[in-house]
C-alpha cells in the first residue's frame, strides 16, 4: 500500500527540507484578488440587510429558497463515543455514509475548548476599528477577514472570521497590544490537542481502510518539523441577523484537507447535505466535536468517503461561533487513491500543494479537474 502515497527514502530527507513548501506559501501564491474581499461588514450597526448581503433576489440558493433541497430535521448525523470498543468501524461507517459525525469522549479537555471559545468571543467582541488592525493582508493567510470562498459568490456572507496558520502573535498584538498572550497561548494549546486527535482519527480510518504503511507523515508526527502537516485554525463568527431567510452564514462548500474538527457553540446553524436526505442540521451536542471528511480523504479513499457539502445558516437572535481545525498531510506529499483491483482509480495522484492551488482557483470544480 506504500506506493499509494508518494514517499521519500530516509536518505533524501535533508534534501526534502530544502524544497519543502509551507502551506502559507501555497496560499500566498494565490491571493484573493481584491482587497474588498477581505473586509467584513460592521454587522452590529445594521438594522436591515444591505443588497451586497441579500441572497434572496439573486440567482443563488438561500436556506429558505432551497425548494428542491429542503432542510430535513428528521435525521441526524452519527454520534460516536471514542471509548466504544467498536469506535473504529463506527467511524469508518460514518465516513462512508455521511462523511461527517459527532465525536464524544475524545480526550480534548472541555476546559481547553471553553478557554479557546472564550478567546474567540473576546476577539469578535472587539470594536471593528480594532479588528481591522489585524486584517488579513491581500495574499496573506493569517488574520481577520471574510471567508476565502467569498470571490466565488456574487453576494457576501453573514460572517466574519479569523484564520490562524502558524504563529498568531503578530496579529494578536494588533488586536490587544498589551494583552495578546492569553489568546496566543490558548490557540497554540488548542491546535496541539486538535492535531493529536486528528492523527488518532486518521490512524483509525487507515486501520479501517486496512492501510498499514501509507503515510510517512503520520509515523513522524510530532517528531520532526520537516514533515509539517498542513494545518490551520479558522475562527468563525455568524452575527445575529434581522432576516436570516435572506442571508447565508457560510455558502455551501467542501473542506480541502483530510479532516476537519469543528467545535460549535450552542446555537444551531451548521447543515450538511446528503443525497436523498437534503440539508441536515448538525445539532450542537455539549462536549461533542464535529468531524468531517475533506476532499483529500475523498481522493485517498477513491471516492468511498463523501467529502461532505456543508453550509451555515444564521440565527435571528443569537450570534454563533465556531472553531474549525483543518488537518492534512504536508504540502509536498502526493495523495493517491487507494483501491483494490479490479476497481480502478477515480482520481489522478496529486500533491497536496497542487490541490490546494487548484481549489483556491476553482473551488468545487477542483475535484473534477483531477477526475479520471
Ligand atoms: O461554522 C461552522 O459550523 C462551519 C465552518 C466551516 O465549514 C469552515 O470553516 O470551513
Ligand atoms: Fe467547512
Amino acid at each position: 500500500m506504500l506506493s499509494n502515497l508518494c514517499s521519500f527514502p530516509q536518505n533524501q530527507i535533508s534534501y526534502i527540507i530544502v524544497i519543502m513548501t509551507t502551506l502559507s506559501q501555497t496560499y500566498l501564491d494565490h491571493p484573493l484578488i481584491h482587497h474588498h474581499h477581505i473586509v467584513p461588514l460592521d454587522f452590529d450597526s445594521l438594522r436591515t440587510i444591505p443588497d451586497s448581503h441579500d441572497w434572496f433576489n439573486s440567482s443563488l440558493e438561500t436556506p429558505s429558497s432551497s425548494s428542491h433541497h429542503h432542510t430535513n430535521v428528521n435525521v441526524s448525523i452519527p454520534l460516536i463515543d471514542l471509548t466504544d470498543p467498536n469506535a473504529i468501524s463506527l467511524i469508518g461507517n460514518a465516513c462512508e455514509t455521511w462523511g461527517v459525525f459527532q465525536l464524544i469522549n475524545h480526550d480534548v479537555p472541555v476546559s481547553l475548548i471553553e478557554r479557546a471559545e472564550g478567546e474567540t468571543r473576546r476577539l469578535f467582541d472587539l470594536p471593528m476599528t480594532r479588528k481591522l488592525k489585524a486584517l488579513r493582508a491581500p495574499g496573506d493567510v493569517t488574520g481577520y477577514g471574510l471567508p476565502r470562498i467569498t470571490p466565488f459568490f456574487s453576494k457576501y456572507m453573514w460572517h466574519e472570521g479569523f484564520t490562524i496558520m502558524g504563529p498568531s502573535i503578530g496579529h494578536a498584538s494588533q488586536l490587544w497590544p498589551s494583552n495578546y498572550q492569553p489568546f496566543c497561548d490558548v490557540m497554540e494549546e488548542y491546535q496541539r490537542k486538535m492535531k493529536s486527535l486528528a492523527e488518532q482519527i486518521t490512524r483509525s480510518i487507515f486501520n479501517y481502510l486496512k492501510i498499514s504503511d501509507g503515510a510517512n507523515w503520520l509515523h513522524s508526527a510530532g517528531s520532526t518539523e520537516a514533515a509539517a502537516c498542513s494545518t490551520a485554525l479558522q475562527l468563525n463568527c455568524y452575527p445575529r441577523c434581522p432576516d436570516p431567510t435572506r442571508v447565508m452564514g457560510l455558502a455551501p462548500h467542501t473542506d480541502t484537507f483530510l479532516l476537519t474538527i469543528l467545535h460549535q457553540t450552542r446555537t444551531c446553524g451548521l447543515q450538511v447535505f446528503r443525497d436523498g436526505f437534503g440539508w441536515v442540521p448538525v445539532a450542537p451536542v455539549p462536549g461533542a466535536l464535529v468531524l468531517n471528511v475533506g476532499d483529500l480523504f475523498h481522493i485517498l479513499s477513491n471516492g468511498r468517503f463523501p467529502n461532505v457539502l456543508h453550509r451555515v445558516v444564521v440565527d435571528p437572535t443569537r450570534r454563533r461561533l465556531s472553531m474549525a481545525y483543518f488537518y492534512g498531510p504536508p504540502p509536498d506529499f502526493c495523495v493517491s487513491p487507494l483501491y483494490d483491483p479490479p476497481e480502478s482509480p477515480c482520481y489522478r495522484s496529486v500533491m497536496v500543494k497542487d490541490y490546494v492551488r487548484l481549489k483556491a482557483k476553482n473551488l468545487e470544480n477542483a475535484l473534477s479537474m483531477i477526475r479520471l
